[in-house]
This record gives C-alpha cells, sequence and structure tokens, in this order.
C-alpha cells in the first residue's frame, strides 16, 4: 500500500511537501505552471535566452529542492514519489538492482500504453531481457552503417525544400516542425524499410495521441482520476488502436516483401526484430511504437535545441564547418568519418546537458533496496530529475548555464562533471538507451549535411519557453533565421 511505502521512506529521514487528499501534490504543481505561463504571456518584452531552465520546467522541484534539499517525498494523488537529484544517492542505489528487477512505475503504465504499449521502454523482468537481446543487435555497428544512406535521403528532402522556400524569399521558418517531420521519415524509412506514406499518417496519430495524452493534466495516481480523464483517455485509446492497426499492415507487407531469407530483410529494424521469430507479432507491434516515439522525437530535439545554440553562438558554426571541411571533405558523408567529427560530439553532449530531450528517469523498486543504512521499500516510485543534475552547479561549476562544448573536449564522457551519474541523459544503468548510437549517427549526418549549406542565426520571433510534453521541447516552436551560404 502506497501509505506502507511512504511511512517506511519517512524513517530514512526524507521530507516533502505537504500533500492533501485526494491530489497529493498536483495543485501546487498545476498552480506554479500556470504561473509560470501566465508571468511570461503577461511580460511585455520576450526575456532573454537563459540556459537557467530547472525553476521554467519544473518549477516545483525547483521550489521543493530549496527546502527539501536533493532527495525528498512527493504526492501524485494517493502515490508517493522518491525524487532524486542527488548523483551519490542514485549511483549507490541503482549499482544494487539488475535492469530486469527494474520496474516502471505502474501508475504511469496505463496513460503510457497506447503509445508504447509494452515495448522495451514499459516491460520489465525476464520479458524485458528477452526483448532487450533481439533489440540489441539491431543498433550494432555493423547493422547502424547501413542505415547511413537511409539518413541522408529525407535530410536531402528537407535541404531541397528549405533552399526552395529560401528562392521565394523566405529565410525564417520552425526548424523544430522540419526536423521532427524529417526524423520521423528517417525512423520511418529504417524501421519498416518503406519509403513510407503510412510513415506520415502514422507520425500525425502519434503527435495526436501525445498531446491527449501529455498536454493536459490526467490526475496520475488520483483515485477515479481515469473517470475525471475519460473522453481524452477513450481518444488516446482510439488513436492507439488506430496505430496498432496501420502497424500490423505495415508488418504484414514487411513480411511477404522481405520472405524469410532475403537479404532486403537486413535492411530495416523490423526486418532484425522478425528474424528468428523471437517476438510475436503484438510484441512487434509494440517495438516498432516505440522506436518510432521514442526514436524521431528524441533525435529531433537535439537537432532541434542544437540549431538554437548554434544560432546564438556563430564561432561554434565555423568551427563544426572547419571540422566537417577536414574529416569529410566535399566527398559523401560515410559511417566510418563520423566518428573523426570530435568536435560536433562535444556539441551534441553540451545540448543534450543543457536542454535533455529525455528530461527525467522513472523507476518503482520491484524488491526492497539498501542504500548504507536507508531503506527504500519495494514498491517506492522513484522521479529522477535529469535536469536538475545537468544544471547543477555544484557539479558543473559556476559555468553551468553556459553553453560551452569545450568542457567535452579532455572528458568527451562526463564533460568534467564532478560526479559520473551527474550526466545522464542517456539514461542510466542496464536500461540505458539502446537507440543512442543510432543517435549519434543520425545527429551527425543531419547536422553535417545542414551546416554545409545553410547558416542560422536567431530569430526575433523566438520565444524562449522550454516546456515538458513528455520531451522537453520549445513550447512555441523554434523559428531561425536559415539563409544558404
Ligand atoms: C537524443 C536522443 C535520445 C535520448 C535523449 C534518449 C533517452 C533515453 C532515456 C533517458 C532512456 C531511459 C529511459 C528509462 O530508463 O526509463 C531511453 C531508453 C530507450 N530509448 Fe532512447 N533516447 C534517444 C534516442 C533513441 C532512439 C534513436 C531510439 C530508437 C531508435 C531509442 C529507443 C529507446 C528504447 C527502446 C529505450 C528503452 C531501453 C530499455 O529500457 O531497455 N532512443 N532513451
Amino acid at each position: 500500500l502506497p501509505i506502507h511505502v511512504y511511512r517506511k521512506l519517512r524513517k530514512n529521514g526524507f521530507g516533502g511537501p505537504t500533500p492533501a487528499f485526494p491530489l497529493g501534490n498536483i495543485r501546487e504543481m498545476e498552480f506554479l505552471c500556470e504561473k509560470n505561463i501566465k508571468d511570461y504571456d503577461s511580460s511585455l518584452e520576450s526575456p532573454a535566452i537563459s540556459h537557467d531552465i530547472h525553476s521554467t520546467v519544473f518549477p516545483y522541484f525547483s521550489k521543493w529542492q530549496k527546502s527539501h534539499g536533493k532527495v525528498f517525498i512527493y504526492w501524485l494523488g494517493t502515490e508517493p514519489f522518491l525524487y532524486i537529484a542527488e548523483p551519490e544517492f542514485l549511483k549507490k542505489m541503482s549499482s544494487k538492482v539488475q535492469g530486469k528487477r527494474w520496474g516502471k512505475p505502474n501508475v504511469f503504465k496505463h496513460d503510457r500504453k497506447p503509445m508504447f504499449g509494452s515495448g522495451l521502454l514499459m516491460v520489465e523482468g525476464d520479458d524485458w531481457v528477452r526483448h532487450r537481446h533481439v533489440i540489441t543487435p539491431a543498433f550494432s555497428p555493423t547493422n547502424l552503417k547501413t542505415m547511413v544512406s537511409l539518413m541522408v535521403e529525407p535530410a536531402t528532402k528537407m535541404l531541397e525544400r528549405w533552399t526552395a522556400l529560401i528562392n521565394t524569399g523566405k529565410t525564417e521558418f520552425d526548424v523544430e516542425r522540419e526536423i521532427t517531420t524529417m526524423a520521423g521519415e528517417i525512423i520511418a524509412r529504417a524501421s519498416f524499410g518503406l519509403s513510407c506514406e503510412n510513415g506520415g499518417e502514422m507520425l500525425g496519430k502519434l503527435r495526436a495521441m501525445q498531446i491527449t495524452l501529455f498536454n493536459v493534466n490526467r490526475y496520475v495516481g488520483v483515485p477515479f482520476g481515469q473517470w475525471i480523464c475519460r473522453r481524452k483517455n477513450m481518444e488516446a485509446k482510439k488513436l492507439g488502436k488506430e496505430i496498432d492497426q496501420l502497424l500490423l499492415s505495415i508488418i504484414s507487407v514487411a513480411r511477404n516483401k522481405c520472405g524469410e531469407g532475403s537479404g532486403q530483410r537486413q535492411r530495416c529494424l523490423l526486418g532484425y526484430l522478425m528474424e528468428g521469430e523471437r517476438l510475436n507479432e503484438r510484441e512487434l507491434v509494440d517495438e516498432c511504437k516505440t522506436f518510432f516515439f521514442g526514436g524521431h522525437e528524441t533525435t529531433a530535439l537535439a537537432l532541434t535545441w542544437t540549431l538554437l545554440l548554434l544560432a546564438m553562438h556563430p564561432h561554434w558554426q565555423t568551427q563544426l564547418r572547419e571540422e566537417i571541411t577536414r574529416v569529410i571533405g566535399d566527398g559523401e558523408i560515410h559511417f566510418t568519418n563520423l566518428a573523426a567529427l570530435n568536435k560536433m560530439g562535444w556539441v551534441m553532449n553540451e545540448v543534450l546537458r543543457l536542454y535533455s530531450p529525455a528530461p527525467n528517469v522513472q523507476r518503482q523498486a520491484r524488491e526492497e533496496i539498501k542504500v548504507d543504512d536507508l531503506v527504500i521499500p519495494k514498491g517506492t516510485n522513484m522521479w529522477v530529475d535529469t535536469v536538475a543534475m545537468h544544471h547543477d552547479p555544484t557539479l558543473w561549476g559556476d559555468d553551468v548555464y553556459e553553453f560551452r562544448p569545450e568542457r567535452f573536449k579532455d572528458d568527451h564522457l562526463y564533460g568534467g562533471c564532478k560526479h559520473k551519474t551527474g550526466f545522464l541523459p542517456f539514461g542510466f544503468g542496464g536500461r540505458m538507451c539502446v537507440g543512442r548510437n543510432w543517435t549519434f549517427i543520425e545527429y551527425k549526418v543531419v547536422l553535417t549535411m545542414l551546416l554545409t549549406k545553410f547558416s542560422f542565426s536567431p530569430s526575433p520571433s523566438y520565444h524562449h519557453s522550454p516546456s515538458i510534453l513528455l520531451s522537453l521541447r520549445p513550447r512555441y516552436g523554434m523559428p531561425l533565421i536559415v539563409q544558404p551560404l
């Protein structure tokens, strides 16, 4: 029972904001978010762009941290959550738990089901081990090598679209929307091996579902919360079913198109997953949904935030262009020379630090965990605040809010962070992101193509308001001024 978990947690001495039945701390969370938006909308001038974003995206955690420290208890409805923004605590705790023994909070499962089903992101225990074993080889460097050409085509199409726009005199446009569409096309091609007319339809439905599920407060953890949001739940369920139908037809086409033993099967993620029939049809659908959503939005956001930061720091555009000329020259982009784009790697890490597309990680303890003399009881929900750790001056120093890719020069994995668990854009432990190598490749391929064609500068119509819609995104899109080189 949540109350037993809470009492055991309290015995450890953890504090937290006072909850009220039946919403827990949701009312205060809502209030602080609404206040932020109101203050923003009522201010006459757009505020200067600041990378100190924790109090903007998570105003409640930022406030509670001040009174209760970096580990405390808060409540979503009648479910207590252990909030964690302390890397040492996280390290000690996660070192005790194997990947397969971690759970995902039951309280979120209902909400996330239409989006991810029982795909790798949500599955637990021995099923997780089986799925992970099937999926990991699909992301091996040998397989990813063949994906580069699948990435180049949609990116070329986007570049052509931008050139056409510029030729009509339009030099300012929303790069977030453009890049998200392109990343959707990439994942549709790479996941399903189709130049997928269905890809656009599915992308539209997934986006509609994301907005339905995460744009409004879902009263997660509140008794009868599902009834309060009944209409939205029904809408999400319906969209979920339509997406499943689309995927089932894609899977059946892929089965027929790439018969057993055909070399073509190897060319897409679905082909790898279908090999050996180790996943049944339902599991394939859920994995495809997980790839489709997890695989395009996060990478697209990493690229979008990068363009903003490069627009603000043109000397980094110049440095990256010089590196591209040195490493790639005028030739084609090959998998083998991507690794030599070192500065681009630093830029990517710095962007993932300042604007981590995955702003938090959630867990549920499926067994009791001991951390020194503290006891985290079985059933404890946890909320790891990645944004807080990535913006913590005690971990990164006084220049924590500055864009300084060179911090990754001598320490390319941790950027000089004082604690190695303080930088976790791809999660932690055995459940770390399975698609991170994919991201490194897509990011470098697309950014190389963009920087060799265009230069970027900030647009006066951009309003800096990072917000959470499951991922960390610019609330009002990302208009930038784009000029041909
Ligand atoms: C910038 C890009 C990306 C970021 C920031 C990111 C972030 C993350 C994070 C933080 C997790 C851990 C979630 C958790 O523990 O609950 C995760 C897991 C996962 N990611 Fe990514 N991801 C990215 C790209 C991708 C791509 C390109 C794919 C697939 C094509 C992908 C597929 C997955 C899957 C399937 C998992 C679940 C892994 C497991 O639980 O075993 N991600 N990702």
